[in-house]
């Protein structure tokens, strides 16, 4: 198993659970599944700032169909690894989504509570459908029942960065997908 070595402080290394190699060629499959879901149609893909942001700019060049963007924000998890629970929506569309094809483009399903809270929100907009890609998905971890459309990895209880997915805003700029160690330093 590969690692990275954090430069900035002394800290334990970063193990490498998804290169970037594997990444791109499962965000490859998934443009092409969505391409042959909506063939003649067009999407807009909504994503959920910030940790969406890398795999919507890879995913939206992995597809072919026509598309558009939009992005939202939501408040929930702080600077710490578990969840308040509470979400709030910091940014909402900028435009409506009535009568399109909506895929909600997310980083990592965990919970459940903020693509729960977000597929209510997006269905009263009342789009002609509404999906949800998520890069990673953690079934285990689930307190609402949700689960998505279009997945890139299930993996086990154990906290990542990378690709987009930060610990306390760090390492959302690594082209990899590793596991933070438990006793990572704030
Ligand atoms: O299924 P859940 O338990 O609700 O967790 C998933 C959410 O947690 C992360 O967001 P975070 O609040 O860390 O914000 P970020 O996207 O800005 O990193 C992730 O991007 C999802 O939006
Ligand atoms: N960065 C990050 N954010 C999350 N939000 C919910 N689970 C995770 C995770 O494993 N990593």
């Amino acid at each position: 198993m590969s690692t990275i070595q954090p430069k900035a402080v002394p800290a334990p290394a970063l193990s490498v659970l998804f290169s970037r190699e594997e990444i791109q060629e499962r965000v490859t499959q998934i443009g092409q599944q969505i391409d042959a879901d909506y063939k003649g149609q067009s999407v807009v893909l909504v994503g959920v700032l910030k940790g969406a942001a890398i795999f919507l700019a890879d995913l939206a060049r992995s597809i072919s169909v026509e598309c558009t963007f939009d992005f939202v924000a939501v408040s929930s998890y702080g600077k710490g690894l578990n969840s308040s629970g509470a979400v709030k929506l910091i940014k909402d569309l900028d435009q409506s989504v009535e009568g399109r094809n909506v895929i909600v483009v997310e980083d990592i399903l965990d919970t459940g509570i903020t693509l729960g809270f977000l597929h209510q929100m997006f269905a009263r907009h009342r789009p002609k459908s509404l999906r949800i890609a998520a890069l990673l998905d953690k079934p285990s971890r689930r307190i609402q029942k949700i689960s998505a459309d279009y997945v890139g990895f299930s993996i086990p209880n154990q906290f990542v960065v990378g690709y987009g997915m930060d610990y306390a805003e760090r390492f959302r700029n690594l082209p990899e997908i590793c596991i933070m160690p438990p006793d990572f330093p704030e």
